[in-house]
């Protein structure tokens, strides 16, 4: 398998507490990988790793078998782009000021936006259906609005690999349709991507292999109906949850009652 970002025994501490440990999780070229599991799990922890927002305490993190931390912060945020769990809230600027950022690890220190800057971001703009916004103050957009003006400005990036941590919050249902449909057409392109999703079934529906977190550790990863089967499923979320295909194909998923 061609891993084009991988961890390797990747360990995470912090405030002598153990947030991650022994981390082996591999994103082929050109997949879609869901990273799920319950809340505090580590899911972001682990995405801050794969991005280089942190560094590992234990094990590596390896971009095309070279360990992350030695790449140039520069040629780091061409090769990644990140969308984070939380849009900001309070920007001095517009829409369209904000999808710029994207552009900026194509920019030289002092570099202006050339045509084909513009250019990338009337695209992402557009294909985000912001055009009648791209104008308006940041402040005075709704937080789905943000969200998906975060998608414009990675679209904008147009890096090779995508670290998206939940990014259908905030979004409705159209457009949470919309943006996983996007992220498979952009995996099958060629993208390495992986996000964290909490619908388990849209990750089983959308992504090539789902990886399972419970309380640091990596529980699984792999094709859906084998990482999240009723009995681990339920183990990890301490609640009885049942994840099945139907006769149509559909991704189907039972929240018991109990707890
Ligand atoms: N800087 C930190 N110092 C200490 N503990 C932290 C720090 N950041 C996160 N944690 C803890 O680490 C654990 C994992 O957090 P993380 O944000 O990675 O979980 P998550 O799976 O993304 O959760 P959620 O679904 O709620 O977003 C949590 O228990 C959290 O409280």
């Amino acid at each position: 398998m061609n891993a084009v970002l991988s961890t390797q025994a990747a360990a995470l501490y912090r405030h002598g507490r153990v947030l991650l440990e022994g981390i082996d999780l591999a994103l082929p070229a050109g997949s879609l990988t869901a990273l799920v599991g319950p809340n505090g799990a580590g899911k972001t922890s682990l995405l801050r790793l794969l991005a280089g927002l942190a560094q590992p305490s234990a094990g590596q993190v390896l971009l095309d078998g070279q360990t992350l931390s030695s790449y140039p912060d520069r040629e780091r945020a061409r090769r990644l782009g990140w969308l984070g769990q939380f849009a900001p809230t309070a920007l001095p600027f517009t829409l369209h000021d904000y999808v710029l950022l994207g552009r900026r690890p194509a920019l030289g220190q002092f570099g202006r936006p050339d045509a084909d800057d513009l250019a990338a971001v009337t695209s992402a703009i557009d294909d985000c259906e912001l055009t009648a916004l791209a104008e308006r103050p940041w402040a005075r957009l709704s937080g789905g609005e943000r969200q998906r003006a975060g998608f414009a400005r990675l679209l904008a990036q147009a890096a090779p690999i995508w670290l998206l941590d939940e990014p259908t919050n905030h979004l409705d249902l159209k457009h949470q349709a919309l943006l996983l449909r996007r992220l498979r057409q952009e995996a099958d392109r060629g993208r390495t991507i992986v996000a964290v999703l909490h619908d388990l079934p849209q990750a089983a529906r959308w992504a090539d292999q789902v990886a399972l977190l419970g309380d640091g550790r990596l529980l699984g990863c792999g094709r859906a109906a084998e990482v999240l089967t009723r009995e681990r499923l339920s183990a990890v979320y301490g609640w009885p949850l049942a994840l099945w295909r139907g006769g149509d194909g559909q991704w189907q998923m039972a929240i018991g009652e109990a707890g």
